[in-house]
C-alpha cells in the first residue's frame, strides 16, 4: 500500500480506531474504506456484525488481522474502557436513530443517544483519547423561516433556512412532541463533548450527517428485520417499491432533505480520521446542498429510477397519502428543511459531495433490488396463515 500522506503533505502513521456502532450502515461503509484503502487496525463494537460479514470473514481476506469484532452492548460493558484505552481513537456511532423510534420509544431513544454515550465520552477524556462523535442534522430542529407567515419574501432567503454550524439555533417543538427526544438527546450530548474540549482539552470532532443514504441502509421489514418495524425513508419506499405497493407520503410529503451518497460521505470522515490537526475542535456538517427535494419528489424520482433498474412497470398509482399520526403516531413532528452549510468542512478539509441524486438513487436501488427482490417475492409467494 502507497505511503498515505494527510492534507499538509505529512507522512499519515497506521492508527488503532475503536470504533462502536461498527455494524451499522454507516460503520459498516467505514470499516469496508478502512480496510480497503488505509494501513489503519480496527476494533469494531456492536451488537451485531451481518454487516460486515464480509468484511471479517475468511481469514484470506487481504485485511486480516487488521479487523476485531467484539460483541458488546455499550450499555453495559466492562470491556468498553479496555477497548477505548488501546486504541488512538475512538468513533462512536451506536445510536437508536430511526424517527419512528423517536416518538414511541422516547427513553430508549434519551438513552441511547445521551446516558449510554456518557462513559464514552468519560473515557476519552481521562485517558487523552481522541474522539468523533456522530451527532445528527436534527440539532437543528425546524428552520427560522418555517414560523414565517407563508407568503413572507423572508422565506426565499436563506439566512432563514441554510444550516451553519456555529450560528444557527437548535429549534425544536413542544415537550409533547416527543419526535424530539432524540434531537434534543444529541444537542445535550454535543454541548458535553464541547464542554470536556473547553475545560479538560479533550479532542473531540462532532459530525453532523445529513440524510446519508445508500446500500445497507437499515432493513426491510419482513426480510432482514422485523415485519412491523418501519426504518428511514429510503428503505422504506425501497420496501414498497420491491413489493409493487404505493410509497406513503406521509402528510403530503411536502417536508425536504437534502440526500448525500454514503461513499461521499465516508471520504469527509476519512479525512477527519486522518487530519486530527484540521479536525478538532470542530462541527461538521456533513451533507450535499445540491440534492434538495421535497419526500414526494424522492418518491417520484425513486420510482422512476426503480422502474428502469428492475425492468417492471410502474404501479397506476405509484403513491398515497398518510397521516403522520397514522404512520408515526401520537408525538410526531417534522424537520421541515434541511441545507447544510458547507463553509467550515471546506475550509478545514476542502471536502465537497460528488454524486447527484439521480446516480446515487440508481446505484442505491440497483443494489436493493439485486438483494432483495427473490426474497420478497418468495416471501409473498407463501400462503399467509389463518
Ligand atoms: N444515516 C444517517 O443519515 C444519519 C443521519 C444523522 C445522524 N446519524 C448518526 O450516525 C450514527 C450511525 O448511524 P447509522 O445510520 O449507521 O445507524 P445504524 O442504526 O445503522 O447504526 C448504529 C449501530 O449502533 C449499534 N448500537 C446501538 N446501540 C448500541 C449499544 N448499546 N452497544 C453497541 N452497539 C450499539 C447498532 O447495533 C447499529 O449497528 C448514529 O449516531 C446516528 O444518530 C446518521
Ligand atoms: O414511508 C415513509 C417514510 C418517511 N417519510 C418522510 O420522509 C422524511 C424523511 O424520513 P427519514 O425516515 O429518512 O428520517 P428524517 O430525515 O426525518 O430523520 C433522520 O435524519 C437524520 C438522522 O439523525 C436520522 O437518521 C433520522 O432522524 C420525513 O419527512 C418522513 O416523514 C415518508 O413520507 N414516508
Amino acid at each position: 500500500m502507497a505511503a498515505r500522506m494527510d492534507l499538509d503533505g505529512r507522512l499519515i502513521k497506521p492508527m488503532t480506531i475503536c470504533m462502536i456502532g461498527a455494524g451499522g450502515f454507516i460503520g459498516s461503509h467505514l470499516c469496508e474504506k478502512l480496510m480497503a484503502e488505509t494501513p489503519h487496525k480496527v476494533l469494531a463494537l456492536d451488537v451485531y456484525n451481518d454487516k460486515i460479514k464480509h468484511l471479517l470473514e475468511p481469514d484470506s481476506l487481504p485485511w486480516a488481522g487488521r479487523i476485531e469484532f467484539h460483541r458488546i452492548n455499550i450499555k453495559h460493558d466492562s470491556r468498553l474502557e479496555g477497548l477505548i484505552k488501546m486504541a488512538d481513537l475512538t468513533i462512536n456511532l451506536a445510536a437508536i436513530c430511526t424517527p419512528a423510534d423517536y416518538n414511541t420509544r422516547p427513553l430508549d431513544t434519551i438513552y441511547s443517544n445521551f446516558i449510554d454515550a456518557l462513559p464514552v465520552v468519560k473515557y476519552c477524556s481521562e485517558n487523552n483519547k481522541r474522539l468523533i462523535h456522530f451527532s445528527t442534522c436534527e440539532v437543528y430542529g425546524k428552520t427560522i423561516g418555517s414560523f414565517l407567515p407563508k407568503d413572507s419574501p423572508l422565506r426565499k432567503d436563506p439566512a432563514y433556512y441554510v444550516l451553519k454550524e456555529d450560528t444557527s439555533p437548535c429549534i425544536f417543538g413542544s415537550i409533547e412532541k416527543q419526535r424530539w427526544s432524540y434531537a434534543c438527546a444529541k444537542q445535550l450530548i454535543e454541548r458535553l463533548i464541547y464542554a470536556e474540549g473547553v475545560e479538560n482539552g479533550l479532542d473531540f470532532t462532532i459530525v453532523r450527517p445529513f440524510n446519508w443514504i445508500g446500500p445497507r441502509m437499515d432493513f426491510i421489514p419482513g426480510i432482514d428485520g422485523p415485519s412491523e418495524g418501519v426504518p428511514r425513508v429510503l428503505a422504506c419506499f425501497s420496501n414498497n417499491l420491491l413489493r409493487r405497493e404505493p410509497l406513503k407520503l406521509v402528510d403530503g410529503g411536502q417536508s425536504q432533505r437534502t440526500f448525500v451518497y454514503i461513499k461521499d460521505a465516508i471520504e469527509a470522515v476519512l479525512l477527519m480520521i486522518e487530519n486530527p490537526d484540521r479536525a478538532n475542535g470542530h462541527i461538521f456538517n456533513v451533507g450535499n446542498p445540491n440534492n434538495e427535494v421535497t419526500v414526494r419528489q424522492l418518491a417520484e424520482m425513486m420510482t422512476q429510477v426503480y422502474t428502469k433498474v428492475s425492468g417492471e412497470p410502474m404501479l397506476q398509482s405509484p403513491s398515497i397519502d398518510v397521516s403522520s399520526k397514522e404512520f408515526y403516531g401520537e408525538g410526531y413532528d417534522d424537520s421541515d428543511k434541511r441545507i447544510p452549510d458547507m463553509t467550515i468542512i471546506n475550509k478545514q478539509l476542502g471536502w465537497n459531495p460528488k454524486t447527484s441524486l439521480w446516480d446515487l438513487l440508481e446505484s442505491t436501488l440497483t443494489y436493493q433490488h439485486r438483494t432483495y427482490a427473490e426474497a420478497i417475492k418468495k416471501s409473498m409467494a407463501k400462503p399467509t396463515a389463518f
